[in-house]
């Protein structure tokens, strides 16, 4: 479901502006809506008569199936859509959440397991919105990262639509949206046009362009240096520093000519690196780097003039890799650290009421 439909529902039940504003407010924020904020009567007769289901019908959207809590203190949610599709949410530490843009992805990315599946199907934006909604039930949520399961450049309409709503009903600060792609010279048309610009993370892996085909075969063929050069007008445009991803794979991009490279490109910029240690997939052949390898590459980029952050990808002891939830839920087997809903007891539970048997089977 997209949002657009939300809004027709509301108008054809004679919603004025004000009140679907309102509306969308509450629900976006997690309230339940009419709220003590204001009296039901604030809202027209015939408006108030499809409260009942429209309230059903999203609450329905997306339904939590299980939660992995990890030591690090975020918390993997497995999710189900009303087609019995399962997307992953991560609830990060300081206030995060990392929400899916899609059912797989097409972009096949060799070292991703999402991109192992290509695209199953497009996530609606109110099913984006609600991923929102269902973290917070959980906790406060005041940063949004799309940086779940599949390329918000594919789902270009849906996440521009679901950005719009967070940024402007649903009380998370424009800088505070982060739109993570492999880029896309739509994304670079449309972010600057938007009424809630996001930030940027440009997951960029490589300096190397033949390399970055190899590593991400569907990406769109912009050269790192386009990308770059892309990425600082929007940084410039905004305000806002790009964030580089870099997963870091052992003998892959993790020697000598890429730290060149990377000072190549990035020294000066207004620009983060993010190197991400590649999170262990059973599945696939690579390897992380020694977190000292990882470790001395971070502050020989810092020596050399690039800013550079040494991350863990949330949710390490918990099929911290995006999609191996998914994939395993697939295939019916429990993660480790995962807890049923029944066992947890949660206000999400209350949220969705099928999702407490689906957990303990
Ligand atoms: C899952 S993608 C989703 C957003 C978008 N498709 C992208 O690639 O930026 C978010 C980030 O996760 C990273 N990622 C995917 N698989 C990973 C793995 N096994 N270990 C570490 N990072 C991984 C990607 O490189 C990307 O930077
Ligand atoms: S890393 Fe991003 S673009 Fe690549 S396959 Fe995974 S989700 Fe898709």
């Amino acid at each position: 479901m997209h949002i657009a439909e939300i809004r027709e529902r509301l108008r054809t039940a004679g919603a004025a502006p004000i009140h679907e504003q309102y509306l969308l407010r509450e629900w976006s924020q997690g309230e339940t809506f009419p709220s003590r904020r204001k009296p039901e009567e604030f809202l027209p007769r015939a408006l108030r008569t499809i409260l009942p289901q429209l309230k059903a019908d999203l609450a329905a959207l997306v339904a939590l199936r299980s939660v992995h809590p990890s030591q690090d203190g975020s918390e993997r949610l497995l999710l189900g859509l009303r087609d019995g599709q399962t997307i992953e949410s991560v609830l990060l530490p300081r206030e995060g959440l990392c929400v899916s843009t899609q059912v797989g992805c097409a972009v096949g990315c060799v070292f991703c397991m999402t991109g192992r599946s290509g695209l199953i199907r497009q996530i609606g934006s109110a099913e984006i919105v609600a991923q929102v909604v269902l973290g917070r039930q959980r906790r406060p949520v005041r940063r949004v990262v799309f940086m779940g399961m599949g390329e918000p450049a594919h789902n270009l309409d849906a996440v521009l639509e679901a950005i719009d709503l967070l940024g402007t009903g649903g009380a998370i600060g424009h800088k505070n949206l982060v739109f993570s792609t492999v880029g896309d010279l739509r994304v670079f048309e449309r972010l600057p046009k938007s009424t809630v610009k996001p930030a940027l993370a440009l997951s960029l892996h490589t300096t190397d362009a033949a390399l970055r085909e190899q590593l991400l075969p569907r990406a769109p063929r912009i050269t790192p240096e386009n990308l770059v050069a892309m990425g600082d007008d929007y940084a410039r445009r905004t305000g806002y520093p790009i964030q580089y991803q870099w997963t870091l794979l052992e003998g892959i991009n993790d020697g000598p000519a890429e730290l060149d490279g990377i000072v190549r490109l990035l020294k000066g910029r207004y620009a983060v690196l993010n190197l991400i240690p590649f999170n262990a997939i059973d599945e696939l052949p690579f390897r992380r780097p020694t977190w000292e390898r990882a470790r001395e590459m971070a502050r020989e980029l810092h020596r050399r003039g690039v800013l550079t952050k040494l991350r863990q990808s949330a949710g390490q002891d918990v099929e911290g890799g995006c999609g191996q939830l998914r994939a395993r839920s697939a295939n019916r087997v429990a993660g480790p650290g995962a807890q049923s809903l029944s066992a947890i007891g949660t206000r999400a539970a209350g949220h969705a009421p099928g999702a407490a048997d689906q957990a303990q089977r």
